[in-house]
């Protein structure tokens, strides 16, 4: 396993540039970094810092976000899959997040579901002409996320199995997870396989591993043995300067 930094919240407070934040993560001894959205981004200038530090990008974030339960978005949703796979090529991405959109309550949850599983298809026929992964990430709905559609990390893992597709895995964020109420051993029990990228953060707050109250010894404990070896994302609200506070997270993560 190796730390890969958000520098959406990492290194911001400290550096303006996002390639100033890249090579921040370097000098830091990081060797990935992700973001959220890519069109606010220099990409042409984030691929030169990548390049000159050996940093990786993990992962960004398909915009514009569209809702995968309205079928009336699909065909915008499907555009910013191409464009952002685009990005994602030229930017050096590793993989594209996508979330669900909103609950329509005048649907079924089981409609719904249905409707996210169909355009997923379509989307990782996409993914797989450009040679990027998607991950599916859940979100919650009790402190950041309330409506989301999909906030259940068993619900995210029916809809990459439902899809069947190896350009399709979920982002298991154990922050979102745990504040569902959600148990890590349990969710991930026999369905690790579709686990395509590890984010973290503490709760309560979202800050960094070591300032909450998750038992990040059995978290990672819980990762090391269903055998992963990929980023664990530092995707966190930095309590304090960044330098410091990746200090107090490495120590809780023993990474
Ligand atoms: O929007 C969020 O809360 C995320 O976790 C994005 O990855």
């Amino acid at each position: 396993m190796y730390l890969a930094a958000c520098i959406e919240w990492l290194f911001a407070a400290e550096h303006q540039s996002f390639p100033d934040r890249i090579h921040a993560a370097k000098a830091a001894g990081l060797k990935a970094v992700e973001f959220h959205l890519w069109r606010d981004k220099p990409l042409d200038d984030v691929r030169r810092a990548l390049d000159e530090t050996g940093v990786r990008l993990t992962s960004m974030v398909v915009e514009p976000r569209r809702s995968l339960v309205d079928p009336a978005q699909h065909d915008e949703f499907l555009a910013a899959v191409r464009d952002s796979l685009q990005a994602a090529k030229e930017a050096g991405a590793q993989a594209l997040v996508v979330a669900s959109g909103f609950t329509r309550p005048e649907v079924s949850r089981q409609e719904q579901h249905a409707i996210a599983v169909g355009v997923l298809k379509r989307a990782a026929a996409l993914a797989e002409q450009a040679g990027i992964p998607l991950v599916l990430e859940p979100l919650n709905t009790r402190v950041e996320h309330p409506g989301m559609f999909l906030d259940s990390t068993a619900e995210g893992l029916d809809m990459v199995e439902e899809v069947g597709s190896p350009n399709l895995r979920l982002l298991y964020d154990m922050y979102h997870s745990t504040v569902m109420g959600e148990d890590p051993a349990q969710v991930l029990a026999g369905r690790f396989h579709l686990v395509g990228h590890v984010q973290v953060a503490d709760v309560p707050g979202r800050h960094q591993p070591g300032s909450g109250t998750v038992d990040w010894a059995r978290y990672i404990g819980i990762l090391r043995e269903l055998g992963y070896t990929g980023a664990v994302g530092l995707e966190y609200k930095p309590q304090g300067p960044t330098l410091e506070t990746l200090a107090t997270a490495r120590a809780a993560l023993s990474l």
